[in-house]
């Protein structure tokens, strides 16, 4: 059985909110896969539909050669499926909601216990603990074990790291890449721009639309602008001028510095920062740099403004 997902042409709205828009997206079998947009981009929508608790608009979905409406009953006992927010039972102990979760796909951990070995090793010690009395990285282990407790092919994860430390996130990870070789397929589901890295390949998604599929290093290669940050005594003001500056192609505010683009291939650096202390703009600093995943999602959500 190949554990790939195929996505033809879906599109799910509640009332007029248009969640996702005609999406086609193809996940190859034992991928570590990354759905990366912001908050309202329509990554939960996408997954519920996925998991069977959603019926789309239009489209297909299939996965594991499965088509997933149709054999809703199959697919659930294919997918591992951790949503972003409480899939625990708070008033169990770590071990009780893993014992619950078995139950319901009619299976027992000792069956189970290579799948999720690494991982369970590290939450042992608390297994007698209430599940809401776990820290959020702990939480985040337990759930994992529970999505991962009847051996499904494909683990859909939605927001896992989102109010985990950055210790955890990175464990987090880590752990991910275990799994993956064990042949798994992985479908994560992040509002943090940084984690495309640890993917390989992405979907970037806006307002229910993929902007890009493509691998973190072909899409920063494919950003094609030279790209500039751009310090000062006071950024927002600079940002403000350079909206009005005739040579600007894009600026955006990021952290302590202004990311910027000019329309032209050819120019001096002196030229913007001339531009600036005209403004009265002092400690001036810019220097070229290498584009992110964020820089090129920006990019690409702007041009997807522009067409419609
Ligand atoms: N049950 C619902 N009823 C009405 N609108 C909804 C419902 N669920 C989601 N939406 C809307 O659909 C759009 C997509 O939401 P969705 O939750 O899928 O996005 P998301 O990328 O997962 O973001 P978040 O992290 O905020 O959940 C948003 O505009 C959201 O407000």
């Amino acid at each position: 059985m190949d554990a790939g997902i195929q996505i033809d042409n879906l599109s799910k709205s509640y009332d007029d909110v248009h969640a996702l828009k005609n999406i086609n997206l193809d996940i190859k079998a034992g991928e570590l896969f990354g759905i990366i947009g912001p908050d309202g981009a329509g990554k939960t929508t996408l997954f519920r539909l996925l998991a069977t608790l959603l019926l789309p608009d239009s489209g297909k979905l299939r996965l594991c050669e499965t088509d997933v409406v149709d054999q809703y009953k199959v697919i659930r006992n294919l997918l591992g499926y951790m949503p972003g927010k409480f899939s625990l039972y708070q008033d169990l102990s770590v071990i009780e909601n893993l014992e619950f979760f078995a139950r319901v796909f009619n299976t027992r951990i000792a069956d189970n216990m290579d799948m999720i070995h690494d991982i369970w090793v590290q939450i042992e010690p608390f297994k007698d603990r209430l599940a809401g009395k776990l820290s959020g990285g702990m939480k985040q282990k337990l759930a994992l074990c529970c999505a991962l407790i009847h051996q499904p092919k494909v683990l859909l994860l939605d927001e896992p790291t989102t109010g985990v430390d950055a210790v955890s996130r990175n464990e987090f990870w880590q752990m991910l890449k275990g799994l993956k070789s064990k042949g798994i397929t992985i479908v994560v589901a992040t509002p943090y721009m940084d984690e495309a890295n640890m993917c390989e390949r992405v979907a970037l998604i806006q307002e229910g639309e993929i902007l890009q599929v493509n691998s973190p290093a072909e899409i920063v290669d494919q950003f094609g602008k030279d790209l500039y940050a751009i310090k000062s005594d006071d950024n927002y003001q600079s940002l403000l001028d350079l909206r009005e500056f005739d040579h600007t192609e894009s600026v955006f505010l990021f952290g302590q510095s202004l990311h910027y683009t000019d329309v032209r291939n050819d120019f001096l650096i002196d030229e913007i920062e001339d531009y600036l202390k005209n403004k009265g703009r002092l400690q001036l600093e810019i220097e070229k740099i290498k584009p992110g995943i964020e820089d090129c999602f920006m990019a690409l959500s702007v041009k997807s403004d522009q067409h419609e």
